[in-house]
């Protein structure tokens, strides 16, 4: 059976922040993941996540200035230092959550990026990725690098699979791991289940929605039950993340899981049964 956790981020906006992680485990998860910690202290989440009895799966570091549109450091020359805060960072709300995946986002290239200005990014990520994966072993977590499609961020740096799996190799640590989502994938490449098959041993996490409005995983050209019968008979044993934007309330929307183990209410009957 295939784990599935919500990304708070975009289900459960319904609520605030720090509720949404009862309003996951009554619907019946037991996992969690979202984009960023750090507008709260590591304690107040910490709390959240005793409470309902979750486990903290994955959040991105720090990415640079978001609202004025930076998507991550991790690929951006003279940003180093930046970075490494970010990793520090990162790290010390993974270690306060008990968590064991943080995701670097690589950065957008400029609009005008020629084959020079590619190669310095490129050799930046490396650098900043080695740096990132060996600190982060020190706390026994894993760094993620995903490839993320263009037309929903023009410019991202890292958007091709082949592109993260060269990466993964050229740095060449082990708690350093491909983030896969399918949505992303579907978008730029298509071809899921191969591109699952071969980069099967890199996964880190795996992400879902529905293509191309990123709605449920039900809704659109992306036939889930069958990607997720090829996870199990590959013995996945990772989280599956939802990171999708429910088409109407993220409640109804969920009956896609219930034959993939999210029992609403189950986890809300125990707690209350001490
Ligand atoms: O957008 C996605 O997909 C993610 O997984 C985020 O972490 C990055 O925006
Ligand atoms: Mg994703």
């Amino acid at each position: 059976m295939i784990r599935l956790a919500a990304n708070l981020s975009m289900l459960f906006t319904e609520h605030a922040f720090l509720d949404r992680f009862a309003a996951a485990a009554d619907a019946g998860f037991h996992g969690v993941e979202y984009l960023f910690p750090y507008a709260h202290e590591p304690m107040a989440l910490k709390a959240a996540l005793q409470e309902s009895d979750l486990r903290q799966v994955l959040f991105n570091l720090p990415p640079g200035d978001w609202d004025a549109g930076e998507r991550g450091l991790a690929s951006l020359p003279g940003r180093e230092a930046e970075f490494r805060d970010a990793v520090v960072e990162a790290l010390r709300y993974a270690e306060a959550l008990d968590c064991q995946r943080v995701h670097a986002m690589a950065g957008l290239l400029p609009a005008d990026a020629d084959a020079v200005v590619r190669a310095a990014h490129h050799a930046t990520y490396l650098n900043n990725l080695r740096f990132a994966a060996n600190e982060a072993a020190k706390v026994g977590c894993q760094v993620l690098i995903e490839p993320i499609n263009t037309r929903d961020m023009p410019g991202y740096f890292l958007s091709r699979q082949a592109q993260a799996m060269a990466v993964l190799e050229a740095v060449g640590a082990d708690n350093l791991r491909l983030q896969f989502d399918l949505y992303h994938c579907q978008v730029m490449e298509g071809d899921l289940i191969r591109h699952l098959e071969r980069q099967f041993g890199a996964i880190g996490h795996i992400q879902i929605a529905g293509v191309p409005q990123r709605h449920e995983p039900d809704r659109g050209e992306i036939h889930y039950p069958a990607i997720f019968e090829r996870l199990e008979s590959l013995g996945y044993a990772g989280w599956v993340g939802c990171e999708y934007r429910p088409a109407g309330g993220t409640r109804q929307g969920l009956e896609w899981g219930r034959e993939h183990g999210l029992t609403p209410d189950a986890a809300r009957n125990t707690r209350s049964n001490g």
